[in-house]
């Protein structure tokens, strides 16, 4: 049996004010907005802080907060015992109590029901767990998400009540697994202290809801989750993201008791993304603003740093890990698809055009990944204008003709290698979107994104192997002068030192100009194995930015409060070495972070010993070879574009003997006029070939130098 439902709702109609109470108790004034006769609710619309809102409440809910609105039936009272019977059939508590006393009035009947409704609201929002509008019953909520005609508005609020909870579930259960200690790993030990580190702050995450800031020069970290393959190693995670601008990492020592302690460095940065942050609030905070100034005609760059495998590639592209690989939420897609809102705008509609080009710098040398990675040509003209010459620039249409050139360049970019990451740590890609006034061929603006070779091979010295350690020397080069680009860019110098890398001169537009605007996002992986590199990522974020005095006090006060904070932090207090020259890549590593898989050594760290002579020889001979190659790479590089040239006046060389010959097929043709220009051409030819030959001479001394440096070293 149930009561006459509709009897009620035909009391109700669409437009009607009628009172709701909200979980909190409150109760206000809505407008219906829909019936629901099925499933015997209403949805009902309201303005809140100048917002539309709405719900969907059960129909017993609408009479209790409503009883004038159904007083011709309730006085009938013809249904009291049918609404009874329906009460205590319906509800799910067996040991819920019905008062037949009450029987006669609807809105009491109801009443028990709301209450243990209410109560079980307010017991989940003290634990902050429940959203306002989930106050239907779930099998309601389920046909009314299938109702076709139901309000945006609820939809919308449903959708977003349905994340908020998936994300609730998501960090509690992150929150409980952080708390956990494993007591089967080695490290377990510094485990429980990060643990107990984390319980003493109080974490407050970055969301959406935070300001973007608009700075000329942004740096963001990002932690990315710590992998399974990572876990399986016993690995620890080293790295706690307290809130939206702070970095702590947790380097595990032993003292020389054989004490254990963790010693907590913190950073500070415009924005710090916690592991569990999507590529969209990645975005919203790096890329987003800079491509409002695109539109102003500026030349903005963003570029992921970080170590192999930290996440420079998930961020910038998207997740490739999958078997459908989903490049619509990474940075290059994101922004593709900010640009192509920008141009619907009234503002902006039918003035650009939008091009696309790809490559990747491998060395010096760069590679067009929208052509066959065929190898293209950097020139700076009489006016220093940096151009990559014969770049294939692809027209674009859609966010899905973008999407399309990402996936053809990322397939081109690692073909031919065992596995992606193998190759894309070794290179830089840059993926440019240019914007070009409709119909013409000049750059209006242009973003560079880019997704940087893994910063730790620019470190590599230990290797024996000649390539890797070349491409680790030039790898270290470009990143250290586009660090010093940006900190000239910062300073506003007059000179910005970008002929340093072949990455830093296609990126020269970027530093030029007063709205200039760069943005890093520093990736950190937060595996115990891999602290060294994730303290010199975060050292490296640190120096990007110079600070100015308010934030240099501010730094003060942070680095007083750290070094209260970890009163055990005893031995190396002063390895926080501000002073980082050119070198610092090329040394071994600066910290004094002792791996936890040699804890148990009773003896110091063999790095906690000076250099001994022969790893000193050894080192020189290293810093000999890695100058050999830059400099049997800058002579390649003129030697290649003096050839180029020489092929490019050719036919007009060709051209020119040909009008000469032709000349003395005449019957009287002037003879001295013709040896003359004959000569004239073959010494301007001369000329040529022997500036030519000059450059292939030395390119070949060079190499020869290079190869014999590479003999002159001393490895392990
Ligand atoms: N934020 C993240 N959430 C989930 N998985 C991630 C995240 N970041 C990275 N990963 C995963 O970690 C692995 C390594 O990431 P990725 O390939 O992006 O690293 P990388 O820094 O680009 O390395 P390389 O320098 O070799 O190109 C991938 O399997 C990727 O899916």
């Amino acid at each position: 049996m149930s009561y006459n439902h509709q009897q009620y709702l035909s009391c109700l109609h669409v437009g009607q004010p009628v009172n709701i109470q909200r979980s909190n108790g409150r109760i206000h004034q809505a407008m219906i907005k829909k019936i629901n006769h099925t499933v015997q609710t209403i949805t009902v619309e309201w303005e809140e802080k100048n917002e539309g809102k709405g719900k969907e409440v059960d129909l017993d809910a609408i009479i209790k907060t409503n009883p004038d609105l159904f007083t011709t039936i309730t006085n009938a009272g013809s249904q009291a015992g049918a609404i009874s019977h329906d009460i205590s059939t319906d509800h799910e508590d067996n040991s819920t109590t019905i008062d037949h006393n009450n029987a006669t009035h609807p809105n009491r009947r109801t009443h028990k029901k709301d209450e243990k409704r209410q109560s079980h609201s307010l017991s989940q929002s003290r634990t902050g767990r429940i959203s306002t509008i989930n106050e239907v019953s779930p099998q309601r909520q389920q046909n009314a998400s299938t109702d076709p005609i139901k309000s945006k508005v609820v939809k919308e609020i449903e959708r977003i009540a349905a994340n908020r909870e998936q994300r609730r579930v998501k960090h509690e259960k992150h929150r409980r697994k952080l708390s956990e200690v494993d007591h089967s790993i080695p490290a377990w030990e510094f485990q429980a202290m990060i643990n107990e580190y984390r319980q003493q702050l109080g974490m407050k995450y970055i969301t959406m809801n935070e300001q973007q800031k608009d700075l000329r020069i942004t740096v963001c970290v990002r932690k990315r989750p710590i992998t399974k393959k990572e876990l399986n190693k016993k690995d620890i995670d080293v790295l706690t993201i307290p809130n939206k601008d702070h970095v702590v990492i947790h380097l595990p020592k032993v003292k020389l008791d054989l004490a254990k302690y963790i010693d907590n460095q913190t950073f500070r940065f415009d924005y710090s993304m916690h592991e569990l942050c999507d590529n969209e609030l990645v975005y919203h905070f790096t890329a987003q603003p800079l491509v409002r100034s695109l539109f102003q005609g500026c030349n903005p760059l963003v570029f992921a740093y970080g170590q192999t495998g930290s996440g420079k590639t998930y961020t910038m592209g998207g997740d490739l890990s999958q078997r459908d690989v989903d490049f619509s939420k990474g940075i290059y897609a994101l922004t593709a698809n900010d640009i192509f809102h920008h141009l619907n705008n009234s503002q902006h509609r039918g003035q650009y055009d939008v091009y696309c080009t790809f490559f990747e710098i491998y060395c010096t040398k760069v590679f067009d990944l929208f052509n066959d990675k065929k190898r293209l040509r950097v020139l700076e003209d009489h006016k220093n204008l940096v151009q990559v010459v014969g770049k294939k620039e692809e027209r674009v249409e859609t966010v899905h003709d973008v999407m399309s050139l990402i996936r053809r360049g990322m397939s081109v970019r690692t073909s031919g290698t065992t596995s992606a990451n193998e190759h894309s740590s070794r290179s830089h890609a840059v993926f440019q979107i240019t914007l070009k006034k409709k119909n013409t061929t000049k750059e209006y603006g242009k973003i560079s994104l880019i997704d940087l070779a893994g910063s730790e091979r620019g470190r590599d010295t230990q290797t024996n192997d000649k390539v890797t350690l070349m491409e680790g020397a030039q790898i270290n080069k470009s990143l250290l002068t586009l660090k010093e680009c940006i900190r000239a860019l910062g300073r506003n110098a007059e000179h910005i030192p970008f002929r340093g890398s072949t990455l830093t001169k296609v990126l020269r537009d970027s530093f030029i100009g007063e709205k200039c605007k760069v943005c890093m996002i520093a990736m950190v992986s937060p595996g115990s194995s891999d602290v060294d590199h994730t303290l010199n990522t975060l050292r490296y974020a640190d120096r990007v930015k110079e600070l100015n005095v308010d934030e240099l006090k501010q730094r003060g006060v942070e680095l007083h409060q750290k070094h209260t904070h970890d009163d055990l932090h005893t031995a190396d207090e002063d390895d926080y070495d501000d002073d980082v020259d050119e070198d610092e890549f090329l040394n071994e590593s600066s910290t004094q972070v002792i791996p936890p898989s040699h804890t148990h050594l009773s003896k110091p760290h063999p790095q906690q010993h000076n250099l001994s002579k022969s790893l000193l020889k050894s080192q020189q001979s290293k810093r000999k070879f890695e100058q050999a190659i830059a400099r049997s790479h800058e002579l390649e590089d003129l030697t290649l574009e003096s050839h180029h040239g020489y092929i490019d006046e050719f036919p007009q060389m060709l051209a020119s003997h040909q009008t000469i010959f032709d000349s003395s097929t005449h019957m009287n043709y002037d003879r001295e006029k013709y040896a003359k220009q004959l000569i004239h051409l073959i010494d301007s030819q001369q000329q040529h070939l022997t500036k030519l030959r000059t450059k292939a001479l030395q390119m070949r001394e060079a190499v020869a130098h290079e190869n014999l440096c590479a003999k002159d070293l001393t490895f392990k």
